[in-house]
């Protein structure tokens, strides 16, 4: 998909009248190696032939708003009441993120009042909007020691409309979502309903996703302590496999669409052999399929370690008739076949007649990895991301999403982070690396199946 500068504009509410608390110290800021000032973009791409493509001068090229304080701002901060939701699966630095724009929101702009909707967008339903958190100060201090959110999250519907009639009648003018592609296409949805109600209420969105699957940002947060975690468990998992005859050992991490944790767990510990991911389909039959290059490490090295992530091989699941054709969860996402218990089962049974006697460690850790804390590195990326986001709404800016992006926080468009999915890309420099750890670089690659 080609940009041009349009698409990337960000909506505003209107015109910033009010001075901000921050402008005195951003008065004589200009742009720097290590700061954009308020009137400079950022470019959406980096390379120079990228960039010669476009035969564009500079100011035109397709480019995002800096992030940051406004000098101007849009809301009166002493009329401001600000919402915080978050949704979907849960995310290391949820409540590093609430606590940021909690404590912005009142030592900076010295918001008086914030409500935090209950357990995801169904707290902004009619049945749950008055069952809300107060959010302080105080409220928040200690949160971020804990992983998960103190807001609860869920799955599933709600209606726009009825989200918006519990924005007004909470008096909420700022809402930050937090939230996944589903939780981002609410918030596109509800700013929408929004907009054709010509009502003042600032929508802003915080990316989450622990599989690091949204596009124009430069990684997720949480991504990084989410994939330390999977590290962990891929490390137990060699030990295991190399101390067992014929050891196998299988890691299935998270990963619906999108193969990131699987291979920047595997780079970390550089400890696996084999890595499976939904973006590289595999056979596992024949002599270049998985079956055959288990049993070639089994008997040259003695075990070996896979990493599989979740939606990896769900085509050879459905040939085998298991997977539930069509089933999704209660937001719509597809339910996946357990490809862990397939790999387990079909390596079992060729390893044996082979003549083999595998000894098989499976590990599925799954909730075991969203669930942990921050490190400190994502708990500096949650809070400069809870500045952004607030200085964002501050200034007026609407359906729009904070994110970090080439290193720079900037504001996109809302239906852009929904726009498409951030897939490991076959042809990719991440990909690349998988393959120059595992060995498999330079060789024909003997998983990939001609389609
Ligand atoms: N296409 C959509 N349009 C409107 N709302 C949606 C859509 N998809 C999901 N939602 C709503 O957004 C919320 C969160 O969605 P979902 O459960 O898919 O998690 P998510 O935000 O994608 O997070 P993650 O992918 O990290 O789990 C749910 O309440 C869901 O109903
Ligand atoms: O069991 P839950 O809460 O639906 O979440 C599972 C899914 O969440 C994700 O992390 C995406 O949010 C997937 O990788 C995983 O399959
Ligand atoms: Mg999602």
């Amino acid at each position: 998909m080609t940009l041009h500068l349009d698409d990337l504009r960000v909506r505003h509410l209107g015109e910033c009248r009010h001075d901000s608390p921050l402008s005195a110290m951003l008065a004589a800021k200009r742009t720097s190696p290590h700061y954009v000032a308020e009137g400079d973009r950022v470019l959406l791409e980096d390379t120079v032939s990228m960039l010669a493509e476009h035969g564009l001068p500079p100011e035109d090229l397709p480019s995002f708003e800096a992030a940051g304080p406004r000098r101007k701002i849009y809301f009166d901060p002493a009329q401001v009441t600000a919402g915080i939701v978050t949704c979907g699966g849960l995310c290391p630095g949820l409540n590093d993120v609430i606590r940021g724009l909690v404590q912005e929101l009142t030592v900076q702009y010295d918001v008086k009042r914030i409500v935090g909707f209950r357990n995801g967008l169904r707290g902004l339903t009619a049945r749950h909007r008055d069952d809300t958190i107060e959010l302080t100060p105080d409220r928040v201090r200690d949160i971020h020691n804990a992983g998960g959110t103190i807001l609860g999250s869920s799955r599933g519907a709600q209606d726009a409309e009825e989200m918006v009639d519990s924005l007004l009648l909470r008096g909420i003018n700022v809402l930050f979502v937090i939230g996944g592609d589903g939780g981002m296409n609410a918030a596109t949805n509800l700013a929408a309903a929004i907009r054709a109600r010509g009502l003042d209420i600032a929508v802003i969105g915080v990316p989450k996703t622990i599989d690091n699957d949204l596009p124009y940002t430069d990684q997720s947060f949480g991504f990084q302590s989410a994939f330390a975690q999977a590290a962990n468990f891929i490390s137990s998992v060699s030990i295991e496999a190399a101390a067992s005859p014929d050891g196998i050992g299988i890691v299935k991490l998270m990963g619906r669409h999108s193969g990131f944790i699987a291979c920047y767990a595997s780079l970390a510990r550089n400890a696996a052999d084999i890595v499976l991911i939904p973006e590289v389909p595999f056979a596992l039959e024949g002599e270049d399929g998985l079956l055959a290059r288990v049993e070639r490490h089994v008997r040259s090295k003695g075990f070996v370690v896979i990493v599989v992530a979740e939606g990896a091989g769900q085509d050879l699941l459905a040939e085998r008739g298991l997977l539930e054709g069509g089933a999704t969860d209660a937001s719509g996402n597809a339910k996946l076949g357990d490809i862990g218990g397939l790999l387990r089962e079909t390596i079992t049974a060729h390893l044996t007649a082979a003549g083999l006697a595998p000894t098989v460690r499976y590990i599925d850790p799954s909730y075991a990895i969203r669930s942990v804390t921050a490190n400190a590195y994502d708990s500096v990326y949650c809070l400069r991301l809870a500045h952004a986001a607030v200085h964002a709404a501050m200034a007026g800016r609407t359906e729009t999403a904070v994110v970090r992006w080439r290193r720079r926080f900037v504001h996109v468009p809302m239906p852009l982070i929904i726009s498409h999915r951030n897939q490991v890309d076959p042809d990719g420099d991440l990909w690349m690396s998988v393959l120059e750890a595992t060995g498999h670089l330079g060789q024909q690659q003997p998983l990939l199946v001609e389609r």
